[in-house]
């Protein structure tokens, strides 16, 4: 699904007005009766005390369609105006003069009034600023949002929480509306994906609002939000008349004293994933620990006991996964660079493999095009240098991913994965996956596979996708504490499963409590 800039969403909005001959301010009908409808749904008729905040804006216009609304099927409302600028829309005030003619006379709220009192038994909708937000919002009107966000009331938010920007960092987390639940038109936003943004929407569901379906088919996004949907198309069914050569050889690179362990997640997850074969290069002390725990497994040994000395090998693997276990030893270096210098066999490179590359940027210029790095947020900073808000994360991964022709995750609650300057925003996963060695099993997932020829953005985004649904199959079994890495394993074959079975609506809203 795409995810949209402020622009765009613009656009979207003037071609349906155009395309399907209505009025904005049908438009603005049809979106606040999506917000009536799920409100009724749920509401029932309840006598709870409505407290609708609205801005002059079409963001205030939305909130006073649906305080009409409301009103009209009985319910008990009070509406507010911010009112924050004399440049008051067209559609807020058509729509203000069709709630005065219904006798409903909002209040007023200016710099120097008094607050309006707010139970906790309320329910708030916030329809102060959408994605108009241009800049931060004034002192006076940060106070009304504290005021919201003290009260203890449910706070729904229409289309974003008020105070967000859509495009940009915000300055002051004092003027954003902490909302319980968003209500967005149509088109999810970033800000719900990143982590200093995404905090502001506890949850988040999208209302199709008929937006022209030809633009959003033909606007070219940036960002894009994957799901069941987009990953399912990609799949790659099983030939009856194939063999293990035909699902490629993957070959896991890794481990050290203390540390072999990785290598056998990586490597077992790479297995489960579907890889035909699978052979593990690691230091001699592991040799009997993975030819015990991973029978399935082939292994090749490193002439050291402790630590990867020289990668060599005479097998011709499809994919290789590089890096995890393998530490930073000086030996371990050299071993890194006379590999990668010769090398050309597409990478997936994790863990101290991209530490050491972050100390000797001259590797990245021999890493072959497409391949794969998978940092987590310390080994980011570390490859790409310091950001001060998740947008500048994102340009400078974006910039990196595109100077080196490489594809960069960068790992968290929703991992976005950055290749040819877009972004893939993935949507499974669960805080119980926060684990040791959940990192090297989607390193094994993605080698996995990249062996069976997806090709390696595909390969990335759909095991990104996997991962999360195997995490969040398994946390239905065991809960988010006792979630390991080897149970991720186990659901990998259930998220396969999983991608046939009816898409359920739980794609399309998020619950990050
Ligand atoms: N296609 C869709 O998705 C549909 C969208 N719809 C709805 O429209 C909403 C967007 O409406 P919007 O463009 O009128 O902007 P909104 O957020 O209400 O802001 C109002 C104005 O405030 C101003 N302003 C900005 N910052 C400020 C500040 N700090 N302090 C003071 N003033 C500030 C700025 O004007 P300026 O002062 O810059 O001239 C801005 O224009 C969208 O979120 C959705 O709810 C639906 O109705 C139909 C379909
Ligand atoms: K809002």
């Amino acid at each position: 699904m795409k995810i949209l800039n402020a622009q765009q969403i613009y656009e979207a909005d003037k071609n349906t007005i155009a395309n399907q001959q209505i009025t904005s301010d049908e438009l603005m009908e049809r979106a606040a009766t999506q917000l009536f409808n799920w409100m009724h749904l749920r509401l029932q008729g309840a006598p709870v005390k409505i407290q609708l905040f609205c801005g002059i804006g079409n963001n205030g216009g939305d909130g006073l369609v649906l305080a009409r609304q409301l009103q009209k099927h009985g319910y008990l409302i009070n509406v507010h105006v911010v009112n924050y600028s004399e440049n008051r829309s067209h559609d807020f005030l058509l729509n203000l003069d069709r709630l005065k003619e219904r006798k409903v006379w909002p209040n007023f709220i200016g710099p120097k009034d008094e607050l309006p009192k707010i139970d906790k038994e309320d329910i708030i909708v916030d329809a102060i600023f959408g994605i108009g937000l241009n800049r931060a919002p004034d002192d006076w009107v940060t106070e009304i949002i504290k005021h919201l966000n003290n009260s203890k009331a449910f706070v729904l938010s229409v289309d974003i929480p008020s105070g967000l920007f859509v495009d940009k960092a915000p300055e002051n987390g004092d003027s954003i509306v902490r909302a319980n639940q968003v209500l967005s038109f149509q088109l999810p936003k970033l800000i719900f994906f990143l982590p200093q943004t995404g905090i502001y929407s506890n949850q988040w569901e999208l209302l199709d609002i008929g937006l022209d379906q030809v633009y959003l088919n033909a606007v070219e996004n940036e960002y894009e939000l994957i799901g069941k949907n987009e990953v399912l198309q990609w799949y790659k069914p099983r030939e009856k008349f194939s063999h293990k050569g035909t699902y490629g050889h993957s070959l896991i690179i890794g481990g050290s004293y203390g540390k072999i362990g990785a290598v056998l997640l990586a490597s077992d997850a790479c297995l489960n994933t579907g890889s035909g074969l699978v052979t593990a290069y690691i230091p001699t002390c592991g040799y009997i620990p993975m030819q015990t725990a991973l029978p399935e497994a082939m292994v090749i040994t490193d002439s050291t006991e402790k630590m990867v000395s020289k990668i060599q090998f005479d097998i011709i693997p499809t994919v290789i996964g590089l890096g995890i276990g393998i530490g930073q030893n000086e030996v371990t270096v050299k071993a890194l660079k006379e590999f990668l210098s010769t090398n050309k066999i597409p990478l997936v490179i994790d863990a101290d493999a991209l530490n050491i590359i972050s100390k000797h940027k001259e590797f990245l210029k021999m890493i072959p095009a497409k391949s794969v790095l998978t940092p987590h947020p310390r080994e980011l900073e570390r490859l790409i240098g310091s950001w001060k808000d998740d947008f500048e994360k994102l340009e400078k991964a974006k910039a990196f991913s595109i100077k080196f022709n490489l594809i960069v995750v960068i790992k968290g609650a929703h991992t976005i994965t950055l290749c040819d300057g877009k972004g893939y925003v993935n949507t499974t996963g669960n805080p119980g996956m926060a684990t040791a060695g959940s990192g090297d099993v989607l390193t094994g997932m993605i080698t996995g596979l990249i062996a069976q020829g997806y090709d390696s953005l595909r390969a990335t985004v759909f095991a990104i996708y996997l991962h999360g649904r195997s995490g969040d199959l398994a946390v239905e079994k065991c809960g988010y504490q006792a979630l390991t890495a080897s149970e991720i394993i186990d659901f990998i074959g259930d998220a396969f499963l999983d991608l046939f079975k009816v898409q359920e609506v739980s794609d399309l809203k998020e619950d990050t409590e």
